[in-house]
């Protein structure tokens, strides 16, 4: 692949305002440039989304204080400690690009609070469990536990507009969002190197596990994604109130590659700490992914085996995270 540099094509920006209340015309219509969105990048922009901006502000003040912490108190709450994967992720814990440096980010994984007699973790289902919380930071709970909430419906949303736009009835993937995997991740990007190793990057060039990610940047910008149209690397910079949107993994296989799970990187060159909050859609861990019927020409076959979200999940975790 190319250099570090990128070329200047934008992403496509869909304004959702009504979509709530919107007739059937007009999500078609809503639909429609969600699919061309999907089909030419697998990236778009949301504005009019309806997600409160307070509620964004409060979540990076919490998150910008918990990164804050002495390293010592948040090793207290690694990841390692849980079985659900909640909690600190250290710098250079995770390399997203496989024969690259780890990424320059730590993390924290946050999901909903699954009691130990919820039946998904009595079964041991991948993430479904506690989260473990900074004792020193008793506001982010409640503020990160509502913005799950509201991406979730609003995922909810996405995923059904989504079907539209494969010309399926809009309740199509009403089974893959009930009860379904929504993990919040906080990340904290230091300042690029001045003299970095090779090939380190904040984030090394991944495709994302799940089905959709929205992420919440901050203004530092950094965030590349891979163009097949042009074959180079283009900038996803911050536009105040937007979310980026992206299609994940399983969406790709569904639509047998007709709608791209498409490479993005982060290089924080701004010189700044660089916030970030991307919020994973990954669905109910039962659900079978295997390519749509309507999705696959008389001339095509199959590009993926079916698989589960679980199955598929924990492939990607192994291969990001190691033995970890
Ligand atoms: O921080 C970002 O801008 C992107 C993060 C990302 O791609 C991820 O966590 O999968
Ligand atoms: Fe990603």
């Amino acid at each position: 692949m190319k250099s570090q540099n990128t070329t200047s094509t934008t992403l496509p920006i869909i304004n959702l305002s009504g979509y709530q209340q919107a007739s059937k015309n007009q999500k078609q219509e809503l639909s429609a440039k969600i699919g061309e969105a999907c089909r030419e990048f697998g990236f778009f922009y949301i504005t009019g989304h309806g997600i409160e901006e307070s509620l964004q502000t409060r979540l990076f003040s919490e998150s910008s204080k918990f990164f804050d912490l002495p390293s010592k108190n948040k090793l207290k709450i690694d990841k390692k400690f849980s079985k659900a994967n909640r909690g600190y992720e250290p710098l250079k814990d995770q390399t997203l690009e496989a024969g690259t440096p780890p990424d320059l980010k730590e993390g924290f994984y946050i999901g909903f609070d699954h009691s130990p007699e919820h039946p998904m973790v009595k079964a041991n289902k991948f993430n479904f469990g506690q989260n473990q919380w900074p004792t020193e930071l008793p506001n982010l709970k409640p503020v990160a536990i509502d913005y799950l909430k509201t991406m979730t419906s609003l995922c909810e949303e996405l995923m059904s507009l989504i079907a539209l736009s494969l010309n399926l009835p809009d309740d199509y993937f009403h089974d893959f969002c009930h009860d379904p995997l929504a993990t919040l991740r906080l990340l904290h990007y230091p300042p690029q190197p001045v003299n970095p190793e090779e090939n380190e990057k904040g984030c090394g060039a991944h495709t994302d596990f799940g089905g959709l990610t929205l992420l919440l940047q901050d203004e530092n910008g950094g965030l590349q994604v891979w163009s097949h149209k042009t074959d180079d690397w283009i900038d996803a910079p911050p536009i105040k109130g937007s979310y980026v949107v992206n299609i994940g993994d399983m969406i790709a296989r569904w639509t047998n590659d007709q709608y791209s799970s498409t490479l993005h990187r982060v290089i924080n060159k701004s010189g700044n700490e660089r916030y970030s909050i991307p919020f994973f859609f990954s669905g109910h861990l039962d659900h079978e992914v295997k390519c749509i019927p309507t999705c696959l020409p008389e001339n095509e076959q199959p590009k993926y085996p079916p698989t589960t979200v679980e199955k598929h999940m924990i492939e990607m975790y192994q291969k990001t995270y190691g033995d970890k």
